[in-house]
């Protein structure tokens, strides 16, 4: 935080500590991206936030300025110091906390092995452990009369684990047939320990004291423990490569995994080179990015549809159609258009990521889609922006946003997204006018191998149980502070999904 004397002073929501601002609110309001949206209706869609000490952050609803701030993420808006500080501890030094040209190399070194061709392939490996979930649940069927309850989002952590692991750097967890790990084991603890308030204290203190992030609180400490193991097995990884390489056996090292398509180009291109250090950042990065996040989709998914046994039959009726084959990876793109929507309408609803943080490192002017009036009264169309300013792209608000979405936009309703766009979220233009892959040079990495995981995944599972809340489709559901936010059913302990489970007569 700054004191931004030369950002334009903007009306918002009064202070509330003279230390804090509003960010003890904002820890602990129960969805603060609904206090967002009432803010942004009351003081405009873009306004000011107290922070610590006085200093103001920028709120962004408005869509041109959003495209803005994206877009130039490499030259203005950066990732803050705490965020960088916290993902080196965490991840490593990888794609996700690099600036500047450091960022423009291991993005170009990286995207090939996200390319269309590289997601085809792919595309086995999350219908491989789609199926390897269905044979033990149908084993567990069988034991019982018919039904089942089994706590779904458990599996959708094994199926998204494994599959990353597999297709990110042919490494097999095993977690889905039960196998534990130490990485296993602290993911596992991580969902069973809310966040103390020790943790939410130093959060909002860190961005005066970064150093208070290294602190081994037990939270942290469990991220050093992630961390660990997985250098480990990056580590084998690379051994491994590098002893194939020194072999000559390059066919090897051109199939399967992301990091083994990284490693192919960095040998055919040498001014992509990336140190050790950070090919094992990136197989961190991979994994953190590309675990929680799918695999939370996912339960959310099975939720919605658990809620919604008529959406759950339109589903499997569109499915039908393959007669009971898996859909190809174009299918699954191009010629499901029910479970195109589904899927849409959860990244709508539920954005993993609920919000972005970046910092402006140069003085800036934004453009605005609605002049708003200032603090003193004045009606600008755009608005300057001090370098040291802390700005928000709210992800979760917008997404949710009656003035965006329309007065149903708190609902579920796959509908929507069936013919064009004709609501201003028309206006945003992240994936399908959604800011949940966010958007700019900085856009999701991964976001064709999510979307591909998570229809073949689902796929599967609709096509061949039924899934219903065992008190029934008004199941109340809360809030677990994981990495990212998870789903948990209200009065469970840690982020727990039981559901009861039929199989498709
Ligand atoms: C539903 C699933 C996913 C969602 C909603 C999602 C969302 C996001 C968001 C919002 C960011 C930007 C974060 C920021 O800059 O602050 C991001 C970045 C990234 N994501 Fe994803 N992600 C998903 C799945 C994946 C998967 C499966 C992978 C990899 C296999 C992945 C890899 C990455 C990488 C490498 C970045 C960093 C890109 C950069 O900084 O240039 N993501 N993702």
């Amino acid at each position: 935080y700054t004191r931004g004397s030369a950002t334009t002073r903007l009306n918002g929501p009064p202070s509330k500590s003279r230390i804090f601002g509003l960010l003890r609110h904002r820890f602990d309001a129960p969805d603060i991206s609904a206090d967002y949206e009432s803010w942004a209706a009351l003081y405009g869609p873009v306004f000011e936030i107290p922070g610590l000490l006085g200093a103001k952050q920028i709120m962004f609803t408005d869509p041109k300025a959003l495209t803005h701030c994206y877009n130039s993420e490499r030259a203005v808006y950066v990732k803050t110091n705490v965020q960088r500080i916290f993902i080196d501890e965490i991840f490593g030094r990888g794609v996700l906390s690099a600036e500047g040209e450091d960022h423009k190399r291991q993005r170009k070194a990286l995207t090939p092995a996200f390319s269309n061709a590289a997601i085809r392939r792919l595309t086995a490996v999350f219908y491989d452990s789609a199926h390897k979930v269905k044979s033990i649940w149908d084993e567990r069927l069988e034991s019982k009369a018919d039904d089942a309850i089994i706590e779904v989002q458990e599996w959708m952590n094994r199926t998204a684990l494994d599959s990353i692991g597999i297709a990110g750097f042919s490494h097999d967890f095993r977690y889905i047939e039960g196998q534990k790990s130490a990485v296993t084991t602290a993911f596992e603890a991580m969902q069973l320990s809310e966040s103390s308030i020790l943790t939410k204290l130093i959060f909002m203190l860190s961005s005066l004291f970064p150093f208070l992030l290294r602190l081994p609180t037990q939270r942290m400490r469990l991220f050093w423990d992630l961390r660990s193991s997985l250098n480990v097995i990056a580590q084998r990884l690379l051994a491994r490569m590098q002893s194939e390489k020194e072999a000559g056996v390059t066919e090897e090292l051109a199939d399967k995994s992301i990091i083994g398509l990284l490693m192919k180009a960095e040998l055919a291109d040498a001014e992509l080179h990336m140190s050790q250090e950070e090919v094992v950042a990136q197989m961190n990065v991979l994994l953190l990015a590309g675990y929680e996040t799918t695999s939370v989709s996912l339960t959310w998914a099975l939720i919605e549809l658990a809620k919604r046994p008529e959406a759950q039959d339109k589903l499997r009726d569109e499915l039908a159609r393959f007669n009971g084959a898996d859909p190809t990876w174009d299918q699954l793109v191009s010629e499901l258009p029910y479970l195109d929507a589904t899927v849409l309408e959860i990244l709508r609803l539920h954005p993993p990521v609920t919000e972005t943080l970046r910092e402006a490192i140069q003085d800036d002017v934004v453009p605005l889609s609605t002049p708003i009036v200032t603090r003193s009264g004045e009606t600008v169309s755009t608005i300057t922006v001090a370098k040291g300013t802390i700005i928000s792209e709210p992800i979760r608000c917008i997404n949710r946003s009656e003035s965006f979405w329309g007065p149903d936009a708190k609902e579920f309703k796959p509908e929507r997204w069936i013919g064009d766009i004709t609501v201003p979220a028309k206006e945003f233009l992240g994936h399908r006018h959604l800011l949940t892959f966010h958007d700019g040079p900085r856009t999701c990495l991964g976001k064709s191998f999510a979307l591909a995981e998570f229809k073949a995944v689902l796929s599967v599972l609709i096509r061949n149980f039924v899934f219903e809340f065992p008190d029934g489709p008004e199941t109340k559901i809360d809030l677990h502070d994981g990495i990212v936010p998870r789903p948990k059913v209200a009065g469970q302990n840690g982020a727990k999904v039981p559901m009861t489970v039929r199989r498709v007569e």
